[in-house]
């Protein structure tokens, strides 16, 4: 039996699953992707349209979407949609002015029924930076989600640090259901 089990989870874990990293222009998602895939920091752009990496952390294997979040894109975003696993937002923690349109845009994007059971990890990025915003203050976010499971991880994509932290939230969540 138990090592029944222990199949059944290798082939969940072997496959792959689909991420998409979403949040406004500039938070950092970009920097993010590269910083899991290479362990360094690349130089970005605005993505214009998305980019998608497989990321395997700990044998489990992610296909990352990371989605330009420009305001002029932002009527592309649901063709990312179908099939996504879980959703990573990522906020610049010192944009503290665009908090409001953040949760606006979360709200819009958990109403599309291709995310409805999609868990969300919210990356609280450029902890960094001085008078970035605590963990606390963007707490206020959630307020626009209501059955799906969430979890805030501060973390910094210079760094990487607190990255694989936001990972190990979900594969602990998996595993837990
Ligand atoms: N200080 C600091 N800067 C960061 C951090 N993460 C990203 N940046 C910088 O923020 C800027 C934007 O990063 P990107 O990764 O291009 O942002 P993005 O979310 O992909 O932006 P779009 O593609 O326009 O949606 C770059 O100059 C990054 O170097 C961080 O943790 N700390
Ligand atoms: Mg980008």
């Amino acid at each position: 039996m138990g090592q029944l089990m222990a199949k059944l989870m290798s082939i969940f874990w072997e496959r792959e699953h689909k991420v998409i990293v979403v949040g406004l222009d500039n938070a950092g998602k970009t920097t993010i992707l590269y910083q899991f895939l290479t362990n360094e920091v690349v130089h970005t752009r605005p993505t214009m349209g998305s980019n998608v990496e497989e990321i395997v952390l700990q044998k489990t294997h992610f296909l990352m979407w990371d989605i330009g979040g420009q305001e002029s894109l932002s009527s592309t975003w649901n063709t990312y949609y179908s099939n996504t696993e879980f959703i990573i937002l990522v906020i610049d923690s010192t944009d503290r002015d665009r908090l409001l349109t953040t949760r606006e845009e979360l709200y819009k994007m958990l109403a599309h029924e291709a995310l409805r059971d999609a868990p969300i990890l919210i990356f609280a990025n450029k902890q960094d930076m001085k008078d970035s915003m605590t963990i606390v203050e963007i707490q206020f976010l959630t307020s626009a989600i209501k059955d799906h499971p969430w979890h805030i991880q501060g973390c910094c994509a210079l760094t990487g640090e607190g990255l694989p932290a936001g990972l190990q939230w979900r594969q602990s969540q998996a595993t837990a259901s």
